[in-house]
């Protein structure tokens, strides 16, 4: 069964001094970052109603190889969500001859955080394109920056929040059998984006759990077996998700 989450209960919640040494150098800069972040888009509008609507967000966050981008899909299927993730849409903007593709490229392969300005472009202008309503983000926000800078530029808050909670050895055996190619599927690069998980987002899975938006979701077992705890997430809101206005 699914259940929402108190901040106290993540069985991977570490408070190692490393961790918070950390979060605590980047928390300050964070606050400096993702104003700038935010005064950098004074030009994006926040996100607007469409045909009456307004959208209904979830976030879907995980560390790597949880199991994110597999379930999105299934949700998708069901519910009739659209699947925005973070990183595809990274690395598509790496890819397309974009200022920003080298600095993406080596964010990436360095496991860190590309920052919040271009990520929150990324998915906004995803989000106004479209003609669903209702939107997983996968993999964002990943760090309390990206979280203030989505917030405070699109005037929005998630209506959900997904955690897939896995162990790091099954993280990192998935990772590593992925094969679809990632420059940072490798165990230097995992190792990196483990410590970035812990110490960044964390604290934002942390952040919602307070709010009472967390649903953990236990993501050890088959794919399906993970989808039956998602499904009663979504069941439950459906009727609010269809009528948002
Ligand atoms: N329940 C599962 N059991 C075993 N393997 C799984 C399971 N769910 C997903 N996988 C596999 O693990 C790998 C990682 O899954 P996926 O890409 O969905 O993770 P992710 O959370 O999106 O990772 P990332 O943050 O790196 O994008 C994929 O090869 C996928 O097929
Ligand atoms: N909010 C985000 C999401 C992703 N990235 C970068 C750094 C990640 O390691 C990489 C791959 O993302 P994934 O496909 O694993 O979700 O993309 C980021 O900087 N900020
Ligand atoms: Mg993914």
């Amino acid at each position: 069964m699914w259940r929402k989450v108190t901040s106290t209960s993540f069985s991977s919640l570490k408070s190692s001094l490393f961790f918070t040494r950390l979060h605590l150098q980047q928390a300050s800069k964070h606050n400096a970052a993702s104003a700038s972040a935010v005064s950098r888009f004074a030009t994006i509008a926040p996100l607007q109603e469409k045909d009456g609507r307004c959208p209904f967000i979830t976030f879907v966050l995980g560390g790597p190889g949880s199991g994110k981008g597999t379930q999105c899909i299934k949700i998708v299927e069901t519910f009739g969500f659209k699947h925005l993730s973070a990183g595809d849409l990274l690395r598509r903007e790496m890819v397309s001859n974009s200022e920003y593709g080298s600095m993406i490229l080596n964010t990436i392969k360095e496991g860190r955080i590309v920052p919040s300005e271009v990520t929150v472009k990324l998915i906004l202008k995803e989000m106004e394109s479209s003609d669903n309503h209702k939107f997983l983000i996968d993999g964002f926000p990943r760090s309390e920056e990206n979280r203030i800078a989505f917030e405070k530029i699109s005037g929005a808050e998630p209506d959900v929040v997904l955690f897939f909670d896995c162990p790091e050895d099954e993280m990192v055996k998935r990772v590593l059998s992925r094969n679809q190619g990632r420059i940072d599927d490798n165990i230097d690069t995992i190792k990196k984006r483990l410590k970035v998980f812990e110490a960044l987002n964390l604290p934002v899975i942390d952040y919602y759990a307070k709010k009472g938006k967390v649903h953990r979701i236990n993501a050890v077992g088959t794919v399906d077996e993970i989808f039956e705890q998602v499904k009663p997430v979504f069941k439950a809101c459906e009727q609010k998700a269809f009528n948002r206005s």
